[in-house]
């Protein structure tokens, strides 16, 4: 039987006249039905860990938007958590983790495959998903890429410059090296799970690969993307990946063919244009709206819309924001976009 699935489509290679749409965080804040059920869960890591809400989040944009993709509910941070680091929300600032700087810190950490005894409710909200979802809407399971967790497990927080992650790297880095080689078999390990739950797409989010240069780059983002891509494809051949590096800058061109990811997904610091010209050449890609379009709307939102579609047009392109939706947007905004996108 053909494809039905749009974004399947679009991820085997397929160009299309109306490209897939689907958003970062389009279960989130913005929404009056998000922030009802969370306030029925409690808290943020409460929702992530109930299956039937977290399931109930992640189908409230697709009933409300139609998006020809669901993103699974849950977080990056649930990693290092199921690893046996200490994992906190502080409303209005975001998370916190214990911190791990020295041997000690490592030593104490569980190995990847005791993680299943933590995400055993990520698993069922995928199950869930998996029977209560349109047949049209593939679910997109998901990780944190092995930097980015590192980052927030060495500095205990998010860093605007991911200073203590890069000390480290330069001070200790045999143990440095020991934290990333525990986070992708963890990775490799959690995204398998959801393979096996029913997640038919997995995206690995490197929220902070731009701020390693040079070889750092290549060792650091491109080497565990690449083998995690590579362990997946080999334990379940036909899933695709998707990669984000954000904010790679030229780094984008050839990320695809060095990792093996089936699509690129471009921040939105990266012009179309030439995204088009050097990474699009690759293969799909994925992108790229600011988020800030979904607060301001109007006119601005429709034809900057209108020109990615236009310019991504001769290649397989899955439209998205360049980054995840603020709890400040108006949902009337993301109507305004899918609607440009879709020609309406
Ligand atoms: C770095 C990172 C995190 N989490 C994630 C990343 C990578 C992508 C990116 O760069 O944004 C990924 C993520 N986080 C969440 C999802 C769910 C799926 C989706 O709808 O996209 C996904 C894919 C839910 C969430 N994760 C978080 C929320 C907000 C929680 C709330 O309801 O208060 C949601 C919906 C919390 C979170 N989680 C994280 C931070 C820094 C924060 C606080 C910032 C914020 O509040 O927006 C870590």
């Amino acid at each position: 039987m053909a494809e039905t699935k749009k974004l399947l489509r679009a991820l085997a290679g397929e160009v299309q006249k109306v490209p897939p749409i689907w958003m970062m965080r389009q279960a989130g804040r913005y929404l009056p039905e998000y922030r009802a059920t969370r306030e029925q869960a409690g808290d943020f890591l409460s929702l992530c860990y109930t299956p039937d809400l977290a399931a109930e989040v992640t189908l409230q944009p697709i009933r409300r938007f139609g998006f020809d993709a669901a993103i699974l509910f849950a977080d990056i941070l649930l990693v290092p958590q199921a690893l046996g680091a200490d994992l906190w929300f502080v409303t209005g600032e975001g998370p916190r983790l214990s911190t791990i700087t020295r041997q000690a810190g490592f030593d104490a950490l569980k190995p990847a495959d005791a993680i299943h005894d933590t995400l055993g409710p990520i698993y069922e909200t995928v199950r869930i998903l998996s029977r209560e979802l349109p047949a049209d809407t593939p679910l997109i399971g998901f990780a944190g890429a092995p930097w980015t967790v590192a980052t927030y497990m060495i500095a205990g927080r998010g860093t605007p410059d991911q200073a203590p992650a890069h000390a480290l790297m330069r001070e200790e880095c045999a143990l440095f090296e020991a934290l990333l080689e525990r986070i992708t078999e963890a990775t490799i390990t959690y995204l398998s799970a959801q393979i096996e739950a029913g997640a038919e797409v997995v995206k690995i989010f490197d929220s902070w690969a731009g701020s390693l240069r040079g070889d750092d780059f290549d060792r650091y983002a491109v080497e565990p993307a690449r083998r995690i891509t590579a362990a997946l494809k080999e334990r379940h051949p036909g899933i695709p990946v998707i990669g984000f590096p954000r904010e790679a800058g030229e780094r984008y061109v050839g990320f695809a063919s060095a990792t093996g990811v089936d699509c690129v997904a471009l921040d939105n610091s990266v012009d179309p244009a030439w995204a088009a010209a050097h990474v699009q050449a690759d293969g799909c890609v994925q992108g790229n709206l600011a988020p800030g379009h979904m607060v301001t709307g109007g006119r601005a939102l429709v034809d900057e819309t209108r020109a990615i579609v236009e310019a991504f047009s001769g290649g397989p392109h899955i439209f998205n924001l360049g980054h995840g939706i603020t709890p400040d947007a108006d949902p009337d905004n993301v109507h305004l976009m899918i609607e440009a996108v879709r020609g309406g």
